[in-house]
């Protein structure tokens, strides 16, 4: 049975749990269950900590993992990404008080509060800053505050947590972050996971994509497949009234309404849209 770990809580437990439903795996019922089997599958699911994930696959046991972009980086483990599936994205940032510095190259010698301290020296690193790192589990906004730091790097959403705290952020991203797919580094390539990954792509497919028919008559086939020209080539068909064909092409969800008023314009009826429940390309 191909092993997976899954996250247990927090901000990337809810939507991979999602993905996996999507996907047609079976899910937990009760948020205490340790250990799934998913027989019909052939796979176990196991829930773990989201930080502790990458250190389970990158020591072999599990085959494969969900967890951070953010959390993989900053263990060190012996996993590397192989899928992104674009959810729980942040940016991982350095902050402070109004002014405190510019960039990483005005923290020489400052105190940084982290619950990442790898991502966080290993940066630092790279650009020959020396600062002393404390990790701390969480609430590191409040380390500046109570005086154990004078700036911290951390997870910003929206950043409502830092404006409430007063502070702001400075220097470029250290990282951008999104859940991942991760495996053993250098793992042999095996089918399971394939099949795996490729239930995952096909999710990631149906929620990028819808697919859009409309008729439209046949001198026009040529401008209106220009705007919806799919992902190979789109189906036309021939409609029962003479001059008018029937166009089905996949367009991405975010410009299915400024597509619909193009091809509305060029004298396309009958414009349809409907989601697109599972794929494989
Ligand atoms: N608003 C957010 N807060 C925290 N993590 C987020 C947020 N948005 C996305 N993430 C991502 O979720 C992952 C961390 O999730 P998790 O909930 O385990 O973190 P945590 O807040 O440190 O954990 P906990 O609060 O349970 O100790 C990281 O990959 C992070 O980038
Ligand atoms: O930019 P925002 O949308 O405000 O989100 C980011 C904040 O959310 C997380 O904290 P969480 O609430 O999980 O508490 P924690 O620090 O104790 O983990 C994270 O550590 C940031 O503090
Ligand atoms: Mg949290």
């Amino acid at each position: 049975m191909l092993r997976i770990a899954v996250p247990n809580k927090g901000a990337l437990s809810g939507p991979a749990a999602e993905m996996l439903h999507e996907a047609g795996y079976r899910q937990r019922k009760d948020s205490k269950e340790l250990v799934l089997v998913d027989s019909d599958n052939q796979v176990e699911f196991f829930f773990l900590r989201p930080r502790d994930i990458a250190i389970y696959v990158g020591s072999g046991r599990l085959d494969v993992g969900v967890t951070g972009r953010d959390l993989l980086l900053d263990s060190g483990a012996e996993a590397e990404e192989v899928l992104a599936l674009g959810f729980a994205a942040s940016t991982f940032r350095f902050a402070g008080p109004v002014g405190i510095a510019k960039d990483v190259d005005g923290l020489q010698g400052l105190r940084i509060a982290t619950s990442y301290p790898g991502l966080v020296r290993r940066h630092l690193a790279e650009h020959g800053v020396e600062a002393s790192v404390t990790r701390l589990d969480g609430a590191v906004e409040t380390a500046i505050q109570l005086g154990v730091a004078d700036v911290i790097a951390d997870v910003v959403e929206t950043g409502t947590t830092l404006r409430n705290a007063g502070l702001e952020v400075f220097g470029e991203p250290i990282l951008e972050s999104d859940a991942v797919v991760v495996r053993p580094r250098g793992a042999a390539d095996d089918p399971r996971v394939e099949q795996f990954l490729r239930r995952l792509q096909g999710v990631l497919v149906a929620r990028r994509y819808v697919m859009m028919d409309y008729d439209i008559r046949a001198e026009r086939v040529v401008d209106a497949v220009a705007l919806t020209p799919g992902l190979e080539s789109p189906t036309v068909s021939p409609l029962h009234s003479e001059g008018w064909v029937a166009v089905r092409s996949m367009v991405l969800r975010k410009e299915a309404q400024r597509i619909m008023d193009d091809l509305w314009a060029i004298g396309a009826r009958a414009i349809l849209v409907t989601n697109i429940h599972a794929c494989r390309l």
